[in-house]
C-alpha cells in the first residue's frame, strides 16, 4: 500500500510542476506584454501631442523625446519620420547618429510597416531586422492624422537583446532559462546556466504585429521549490506508523485519565484567555492605528496592501496605491505651531473620510503624507479622476488658530503590476513618483514609470557615496576671487565645495547640494567646508594670502542645527582664525522661512564679527521687507540676470533696482558669473561694487590661487576690500 501510494504521488507532484511552468509561461507573455505596450502608449501620447499642437518646434521635440526617453530608457532612439520617410530628428542623437536622414522606404520590411500604417492611420511595427544604427531590432510607427491631414511619424526603436533583456525580471531570470523565437529563427535568449532540459512551457507573444513565441525552461532553484519531500516522507512514514500505532494505542488509554483533570484546569483559564484578549484587541488597534487621526498606521496600510496585492493578481485586475503629501505643512508648521498642524491633518482626514467613503483605504504614513490604496480601477482614466477629486477637495481654506488657511498637495501614484508586485516596491515607487510630482512645481499628480525607478536607485547610490565621500578624502574646496569693479583689485574669494570620485571623476555641487540638503548631510558636510576653510586660512599665515577674506556658503537647513554657531566658535578658536575674514554666504529662504530661529541664529554671528550676504538674490522670494530686519552687509545678484543683461532690457532693470535698493539700505552689491567685459562694464556704470565670473577667474584650488597671489603681489593685492 505504502509503494502505490508512492508513486501516485510522484506522479501528481510533476503534473503540478507542469502546470506551474505553463502558469509561468502565460504570466511572463502576459506581463511583458503590458509593459511593452506601456511604452509604445507613451508613444502614442507623444503623437497626440503633436497633433494637438500642430506639430512641434526641433527644441520643443527635443525636449519631449528626451523627457520621454528618461521615463523609457529601453527605446534604442526616438525619432520624428517626416511625410516623406527620412529620419529627420533623433533623441538621443548619440550612438543613433547613422540614422539621421535616411531614408526608411529603401527599406523593405520598414516600407511595408509605414505604408500600412499612413493608410489605415494606426500605430504599425516592423518584424525583426538589422538597424540602420546597428543591431538586431524592432521599429514601431505611429502615424500623426490620416489621409490629407497626415503630417509622418514618431518613431519607436528598440534593440531586441535589451527590449527583451529588460522587460524579463530579476526574479524570472534567476528561475528561468527564457528563449523568445519569431517563426523558427532565435530572437533572444538570457543566461542558460544550470537549466533542465525536461520540462519546457510555450507561450505566444503577440503585440502590435509581432509575431513571437516564449520557451521557458526552469533552473534548478526553482525546480527545487516544486519538488516534494512526499513520496520520500510516505515511503519512510509507512514503515514508521506500523511501529508508532501500538505505541499509540498505549498513550490513548493514559492521555484519557490526563483529559479529565486538564478540564476542569481549563474553565479556570477561559475567563483569564477572555480578559487578556480584550486587552490585546485594544493594544493591538494602539500599534496598528495613528493616534491623532485614528486611521491606520504604515505598517497596517503595508499588511493590508500586499493582501490586496494577492486579490489583484488571482483576478487579473489593477489596483493603484497613492501616496499625498502636503505641500506647505512645514510653513504652517513653523508659522502657527505644532498644534495647528495637527488640527489640518485631523481637518484633513474628515475631508478625505467624506469624499472617499469606501471606496479607497486611506492611513496615515506620519507628519502629513497619507498612503491610499483604490481597488480594481476601471482604467487609469479613474485612478485620474480619484487624483483630481483628492486635490480639489483642498480647494475649500482650512481655519487653524482662527486663521483661514489655504494649502495645496501633490500625489504620487503606483498602478499594480507595472507600477510594482510587492506592496514594498509599489509604496517605494509611488514615493518616486511623488517626488517628481513636487519637482515638477507642486499641486499635481505624478504617475510612476520605470525611468524613475532608476532615477530613485541613482540618488540612492549618489547618496550613499556622500556619505562617504568625506572618509574617502574625495572632497576639497575651491576658490573663486571677488573682483573690486572700479580698481579690479582682488577683495576675496568664494569657497565653493569639489567631490572628486575616482571611479565617476568630478560630480557637481548642483547635484549633491540639492541631495545634501534634503537628506541632512548638509549639517556635517557643511561644518567639514568651514573646518578645511579655517584650515586653509591658518596655512596661509604669512603669504600674501594672510588677510584674504574667504566666503562660506550655508544652507537654511544648517541653520537648523542649535550647535551651529557654537561648532563655528570652536574652529575659529583651534585655527586661530579672526572672525572678520570669514563672510556667510546665505540663500533668500533663510529670510523668509523659520524666522524667529533664524534671526536668532544670524544675531549671533554678526556679534561674534561675521559678515552675512545673501546669495542668489533675485530668483526666490524677492522680498524686500527682510533686508531691514536682518543684519546683512551685502547682496549678490544672481547670474542669471547678469548673463542675459546685454540682451534682456528687464534684466537690466531688475539689476539697475537691486543696485539702487541696496546702496539706499546702506549695503555693497556684489555681481555674479559676470563673463563678458561688457557686463563688468555696464555693472560698473551702474555702480555694483564688485564681480566674480569666469571673465576674471574661474574657481582655483588653494595652490593656484597662491600662484596668482604671488603674481600679483607688487601690483593688485587679494587682501581685504
Ligand atoms: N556659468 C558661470 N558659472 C559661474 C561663473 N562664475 C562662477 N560660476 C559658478 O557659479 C556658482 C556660484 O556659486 P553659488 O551661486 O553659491 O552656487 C553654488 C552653491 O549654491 C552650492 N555650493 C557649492 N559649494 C557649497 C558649499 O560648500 N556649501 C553649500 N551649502 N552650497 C555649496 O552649489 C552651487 C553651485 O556651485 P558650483 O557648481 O561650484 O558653481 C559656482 C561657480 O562655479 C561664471 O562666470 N559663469
Amino acid at each position: 500500500m505504502t509503494l502505490s501510494l508512492w508513486s501516485r504521488i510522484d506522479i501528481e507532484t510533476s503534473e503540478r510542476r507542469q502546470h506551474a511552468l505553463d502558469y509561468q509561461a502565460e504570466f511572463l507573455s502576459k506581463r511583458i506584454t503590458r509593459q511593452f505596450l506601456e511604452q509604445v502608449n507613451a508613444l502614442k501620447r507623444l503623437a497626440a501631442y503633436w497633433d494637438h499642437n500642430g506639430g512641434f518646434n526641433k527644441e520643443t521635440w527635443r525636449k519631449n523625446a528626451e523627457e520621454l526617453h528618461k521615463d523609457f530608457p529601453n527605446f534604442k532612439a526616438i525619432e520624428w519620420t517626416d511625410k516623406n520617410y527620412v529620419i529627420q530628428w533623433i533623441e538621443p542623437m548619440a550612438g543613433n547618429e547613422q540614422a539621421l536622414g535616411f531614408n526608411v522606404a529603401f527599406n523593405e520590411s520598414r516600407r511595408r510597416a509605414l505604408d500600412s500604417a499612413r493608410a489605415q492611420g494606426d500605430i504599425n511595427s516592423t518584424p525583426v531586422i538589422t538597424l540602420q544604427q546597428g543591431g538586431q531590432g524592432v521599429v514601431v510607427y505611429v502615424p500623426i492624422s490620416k489621409g490629407e491631414n497626415f503630417q509622418g511619424f514618431i518613431v519607436g526603436v528598440f534593440l531586441v537583446e535589451q527590449l527583451l533583456g529588460s522587460l524579463i525580471s530579476p526574479r524570472e531570470e534567476e528561475h528561468f532559462h527564457v528563449r523568445v523565437y519569431e517563426g523558427d529563427k532565435l530572437i533572444f535568449s538570457n543566461s542558460a546556466t544550470d537549466v533542465s532540459p525536461d520540462i519546457t512551457a510555450a507561450a505566444d507573444w503577440k503585440p502590435l504585429q509581432f509575431s513571437w513565441r516564449l520557451s521557458v525552461q526552469p533552473k534548478s532553484g526553482w525546480l527545487h521549490n516544486y519538488s516534494s519531500p512526499l513520496p520520500a516522507f510516505v515511503m519512510s512514514a509507512g514503515t514508521i506508523l506500523s511501529a508508532l500505532l501500538a505505541w499509540v494505542c498505549y498513550l490513548a488509554m493514559s492521555l484519557g485519565r490526563q483529559r479529565r483533570s486538564l478540564l476542569s484546569a481549563n474553565e479556570a483559564l477561559q475567563s483569564e484567555v477572555a480578559s487578556r484578549q480584550e486587552v490585546e484587541q485594544t493594544l493591538s488597534h494602539v500599534i496598528t492605528h495613528d493616534a491623532l487621526t485614528g486611521l491606520p498606521n504604515r505598517s497596517f496600510f503595508q499588511e493590508d496592501l500586499a493582501q490586496a496585492i494577492l486579490r489583484a493578481q488571482r483576478a487579473n485586475k489593477y489596483l493603484a496605491v497613492m501616496l499625498v503629501d502636503l505641500d506647505q505643512f512645514k510653513k504652517i508648521n513653523d508659522t502657527l505651531t505644532h498644534s495647528a498642524g495637527d488640527q489640518l491633518v485631523v481637518a484633513l482626514t474628515k475631508r478625505f473620510n467624506t469624499l472617499l467613503e469606501n471606496e479607497i483605504s486611506i492611513a496615515r504614513a506620519g507628519g502629513d503624507e497619507f498612503m491610499m490604496l483604490l481597488e480594481n480601477p476601471e482604467s487609469v482614466d479613474e485612478v485620474i479622476a480619484i487624483a483630481n477629486r483628492i486635490m480639489a477637495c483642498m480647494k475649500q481654506p482650512f481655519t487653524l488658530n482662527d486663521e483661514e488657511v489655504f494649502i495645496t498637495c501633490s500625489i504620487g501614484i503606483a498602478v499594480y503590476p507595472e507600477g510594482g508586485v510587492s506592496a514594498e516596491d509599489l509604496i517605494r515607487n509611488a514615493d518616486a513618483a511623488l517626488y517628481r510630482a513636487k519637482a515638477a512645481g507642486r499641486n499635481g499628480y505624478h504617475f510612476y514609470t520605470t525611468g524613475m525607478h532608476a532615477e530613485a536607485l541613482k540618488r540612492l547610490e549618489l547618496d550613499r557615496w556622500l556619505r562617504e565621500a568625506i572618509e574617502r578624502n574625495e572632497l576639497s574646496l575651491a576658490f573663486q576671487p571677488k573682483v573690486n569693479l572700479k580698481t579690479r583689485d582682488y577683495t576675496g574669494a568664494e569657497v565653493l565645495l569639489r567631490w572628486y570620485r575616482p571611479e565617476q571623476g568630478f560630480i557637481s555641487p548642483a547635484e549633491f547640494i540639492p541631495l545634501a540638503e534634503e537628506t541632512g548631510l548638509i549639517k556635517e558636510l557643511g561644518m567639514w567646508v568651514v573646518r578645511r576653510a579655517c584650515q586653509q586660512l591658518s596655512e596661509w599665515r604669512g603669504t600674501p594670502l594672510s588677510h584674504i577674506r574667504l566666503a562660506i556658503n550655508l544652507s537654511a537647513i544648517q541653520l537648523e542645527d542649535k550647535e551651529l554657531v557654537h561648532k563655528i566658535d570652536n574652529l575659529l578658536r583651534e585655527f586661530d582664525v579672526p572672525p572678520r575674514q570669514l563672510e556667510f554666504e546665505l540663500t533668500e529662504e533663510v529670510f523668509i522661512q523659520n524666522i524667529e530661529s533664524n534671526m536668532a541664529h544670524l544675531n549671533e554671528l554678526i556679534k561674534m564679527g561675521f559678515r552675512l550676504s545673501i546669495d542668489d538674490f533675485g530668483v526666490g522670494y524677492s522680498s524686500l521687507a527682510y533686508l531691514k530686519h536682518f543684519p546683512i552687509s551685502c547682496i549678490k545678484i544672481d547670474r542669471s540676470f547678469v548673463s542675459q543683461l546685454e540682451t534682456n532690457a528687464d534684466d537690466r532693470v531688475i539689476i539697475n533696482a537691486v543696485i539702487a535698493m541696496a546702496h539706499n539700505l546702506n549695503l555693497s552689491v556684489v555681481a555674479e558669473g559676470v563673463e563678458t567685459e561688457a557686463q563688468a562694464a555696464y555693472l560698473q556704470k551702474q555702480g555694483c561694487d564688485e564681480a566674480q565670473g569666469y571673465l576674471f577667474a574661474k574657481p582655483l584650488p588653494p595652490d593656484q590661487l597662491y600662484k596668482l597671489a604671488t603674481s600679483l603681489r607688487n601690483g593688485t593685492s587679494l587682501q581685504q576690500g
